[in-house]
């Protein structure tokens, strides 16, 4: 599916089928120590440098950076948190092989340091920082000098991006194989700072039985089913999505078309109130407009493929009504706003209709509302409410993540906080919308959607809703040349 994203237990797993294929533990911690240590001698020439090392594996990757720094001129000081005789396996060996000092973990390590190698805890931290581990992290911050974490910061949990007790902020982070979903999930991909994952030596081919369910969005998941056009296609052969607006807040159904024209749907018609028809009217020349009263003819027409519901529509009985019997014609279809909110008190009779051909696009109030506060991260959120519903569950925020009922799923890195403005969401449920309509997979539409609208976004401040669908052309003639 592309960038794969392994959890810390598919870590795991990868390492030992990289084991049982003949490559040595100490081969991979040898390996990942270099990475590590290269990548801050990228960033930082021969300074003073502590490294931070953990009672586990992590900490045996940094004996293997100290090592290879100080062979590279740098004056390393090495400090471990607990006894030198409690290492184990693999970290003991490295631990023999450094032959520098090595202190009690305090913060008399700090003194003069320039940069800190944070080996404390990676994919096996178990439980917060606490005692001098944390107050480590303090005084980094106090310090205010510059991380470069080894796997993760340590605190950051792998799986779900949460801090367990503290973590320090990173300016570089190298992690190994594939990332984790905490590089990706917030606060984690925040305190990673800029993430370098590292060939190790596991052979790719281990991926084929991990099979990993998750992914980093972006182009390589989902270009080869994106619904480029054919050389003799007509429009109809590019779909017609029918948007339903709202008697008030026009201009919401209006961003809804133009964006999902802009991504390629071949037709997009509003069907809308009688009371808002004349300004729709006046609107976008190339978009249809049509009476709501005519629900019923626009959803017995089969060349109307997909439907958008939600963005400005009103919440209430009606909404409910032309959500269940455009569900129940299994057409292609994105719920968003206020066609979500219209089944806060009712979510069963939602679900009861939906299948893996609908996208509901929640922004977190929307999501509580459908689907009740629920615990976990939101890889884990998103996933259980697919399942729940039945449908793909695009949960939006900075950190944005498409799961489908199957349990596959993406998390999306590359939008920009200047997303955050009225209409940006109506704009997301558009190109998922066309992008339907022009026959892509609810899953990979979803998530070409949530990725192109960060693309979007790239022009950065003054940024508005209305800019996002007139940024389109430029990026996908980038992405298909
Ligand atoms: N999986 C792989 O393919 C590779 C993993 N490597 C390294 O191995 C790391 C994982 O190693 P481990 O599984 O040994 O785990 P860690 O080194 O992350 O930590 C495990 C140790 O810390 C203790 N611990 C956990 N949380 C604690 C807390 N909050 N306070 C105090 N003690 C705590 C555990 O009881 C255990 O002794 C990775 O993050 C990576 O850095 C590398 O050596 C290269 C290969
Ligand atoms: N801080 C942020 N960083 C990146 N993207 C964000 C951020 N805040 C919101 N977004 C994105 O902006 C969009 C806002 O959608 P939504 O909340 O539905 O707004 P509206 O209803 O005004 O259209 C979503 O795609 C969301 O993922
Ligand atoms: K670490």
């Amino acid at each position: 599916m592309g960038p794969e994203v392994l959890s810390v237990a598919e870590m795991y797993r990868a390492d030992a089928l990289a084991t049982v294929g003949g490559v040595s533990g100490e081969h991979l911690m040898e390996a990942a120590g270099f990475a590590v240590a290269r990548a801050l001698r990228r960033r930082f020439g021969p300074c003073r440098v502590a490294v931070l090392c953990g009672p586990g594996n992590n900490g045996g990757d940094g004996f293997v950076v100290a090592r290879r720094l100080r062979d590279a001129g740098y004056a390393v000081r090495l400090a471990l948190l607990g006894d030198a005789v409690n290492l184990k396996g693999d970290a003991a060996a490295m631990a023999s092989r450094w032959h520098g000092a090595t202190e009690p973990l305090s913060s008399a390590v700090l003194e003069r340091a320039d940069v800190v190698v944070d080996a404390l805890f990676g994919a096996g931290l178990a439980r917060p920082l606490s005692g001098v581990a944390a107050d480590m992290v303090a005084e980094i911050a106090r310090r205010g000098l510059p991380v470069v974490a080894v796997d993760v910061p340590s605190g950051v949990d792998g799986d779900t991006g949460q801090v367990l007790g503290c973590a320090p902020q990173a300016v570089t982070t190298v992690t190994f194989f594939r990332k984790k979903p905490g590089h990706l999930l917030l606060p984690g991909r925040l305190l990673c700072g800029e993430v370098e994952v590292a060939d190790i030596g596991i052979p790719a081919s281990v991926l084929a039985e991990v099979e990993p369910p998750l992914a980093e969005n972006g182009p390589a998941v989902w270009r080869d089913r994106f619904p480029w056009p054919a050389v003799d296609g007509h429009k109809y052969a590019r779909g017609h999505l029918v948007v339903v607006g709202g008697p008030v807040m026009t201009g919401a159904a209006r961003l809804v078309a133009r964006a999902a024209r802009r991504v390629g749907a071949g037709l997009a018609t509003i069907a809308a109130p009688a009371e808002a028809l004349a300004i729709l009217r006046a609107g976008d020349p190339g978009t249809m407009v049509a009476d709501l009263a005519e629900f019923d003819t626009l959803l017995a027409d089969s060349r109307k493929n997909a439907l958008v519901l939600g963005p400005g529509c009103g919440v209430g009985a009606a909404l409910r009504a032309r959500v269940l019997a455009a569900a129940r014609t299994g057409k292609a279809m994105v719920l968003d706003a206020d066609a979500l909110s219209s089944f806060s008190e009712s979510p069963g009779e939602l679900f009861k209709v939906l299948s893996d051909n609908v996208v509901l696009t929640p922004h977190d109030g929307e999501f509580a509302r459908l689907f009740g506060k629920s615990d976990g991260s939101r890889l884990e959120r998103a996933r259980r409410a697919a399942k729940r519903a039945g449908a793909v569950v695009l949960l939006k925020g900075p950190d944005t993540v498409v799961a489908h009922p199957d349990g596959r799923a993406v998390i999306n890195a590359n939008a920009p906080p200047w997303l955050a403005t009225a209409g940006s969401g109506d704009v997301l449920a558009g190109m998922i919308g066309g992008l339907m309509a022009a026959g892509m997979d609810a899953f990979f539409a979803a998530a070409a959607g949530a990725w192109l609208h960060g693309a979007a976004a790239g022009q950065g401040p003054g940024l508005i809703a209305e800019d996002l669908p007139e940024a389109l052309p430029r990026i996908l003639t980038a992405l298909f040349p």
